[in-house]
């Protein structure tokens, strides 16, 4: 769902056959990721580069196609990056670009369904942090119907406090980026060691996420630690989006996909866990 939802916004498929083959050749992709790179027919890494070189061709034939006869009405996400590669004056390249279109809808729909299934697990943990969302949203569901309006407004969305909660106290304990890299553009002494121009250094947000330190009880889910604290930006203490200038673009995509889903998950569903 989250899938086709990313490709219909990034370059408008609307086609269920081509949605489907485009997820195929994400599955492979995916699933030769980390894998033995072995590129011989049939092995999971071929698979990968197939998958990849799947996608990217599908890509490459939808910017010639809109380059032969460029859209009417609504546009989408290609028709931006199209417009600025065009434009002679960004340094974005055609090969960047596809890049780009490639990675997002992985982006997209991997990270959010990951975040989406490790929320799940901990609120079915935790009865108490998921009495507390409940209570949340049925409040706002019996506003909605006392106000006679239909859908999630953002005004509702912007008052789902405990949620906000509920989702950075998820990615805290269970990031699904495993490091941050970055080249250092200066010698930098930290803490007595230095780091030499030139070098490459890996954060590891896991380590800040459970600094003891800063978090008590780092390896419980405890949402109400949220209490009262800014939850929509990274910070040395927090940084599953990232940080800085290269904040996710995404961040904000997942919080409402999160919010919408809890919403829907609460409001009308029950269940039970089976061992
Ligand atoms: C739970 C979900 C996600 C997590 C934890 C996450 C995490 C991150 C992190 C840590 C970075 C910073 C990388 C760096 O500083 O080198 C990043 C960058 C980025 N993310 Fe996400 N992301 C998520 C979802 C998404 C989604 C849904 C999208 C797109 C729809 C997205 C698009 C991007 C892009 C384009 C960048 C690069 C930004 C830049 O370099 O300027 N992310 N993400």
């Amino acid at each position: 769902m989250l899938h086709g939802f990313a490709v219909e916004k990034l370059y408008s498929f609307s086609d269920p056959e081509m949605i489907r083959g485009h997820k195929q050749s994400y599955d492979a992709f995916l699933r030769g990721l980390i894998s033995f790179p072995l590129n011989i027919p049939g092995t999971a890494y071929w698979k990968c580069l197939q998958g990849r070189k799947w996608a990217v061709k599908t890509i490459k034939k939808l910017m010639d196609e809109r380059r032969e006869s460029p859209r009417m009405g609504e546009r989408d996400y290609l028709d931006f990056v199209m417009e600025e590669i065009d434009s002679g004056e960004s340094p974005l390249t055609e090969k960047m670009a596809t890049d780009l279109l490639f990675l997002l809808p992985f982006a997209a729909f991997e990270s959010t369904s990951s975040t989406i299934v490790s929320a799940f697990h901990y609120l079915t943990a935790h009865p108490a942090a998921l009495a507390e969302l409940t209570r949340e949203h049925e409040a706002i569901l019996k506003r909605r119907e006392e106000s006679g309006s239909v859908g999630i407004s953002w005004r509702e969305y912007k008052s789902m406090t405990f949620t906000h909660m509920v989702t950075n106290e998820t990615l805290r304990l269970t990031n699904i980026v495993p490091g941050i890299f970055r080249k250092v553009m200066k010698d930098v002494e930290v803490k007595g060691y230095l780091i030499p121009a030139g070098w490459t250094v890996m954060v590891y947000p896991t380590a800040a996420h459970l600094n003891p330190s800063v978090y008590d009880d780092p390896l419980s889910f405890n949402p109400w630690r949220w209490e009262g604290q800014k939850v929509n930006s990274g910070s040395e203490n927090f940084m599953a989006f990232g940080g800085g200038t290269r904040f996710c673009s995404g961040a904000e995509f997942v919080k409402l996909c999160m919010a919408i889903f809890f919403h829907h998950l609460v409001t009308k569903y029950r269940y039970v866990q089976f061992d």
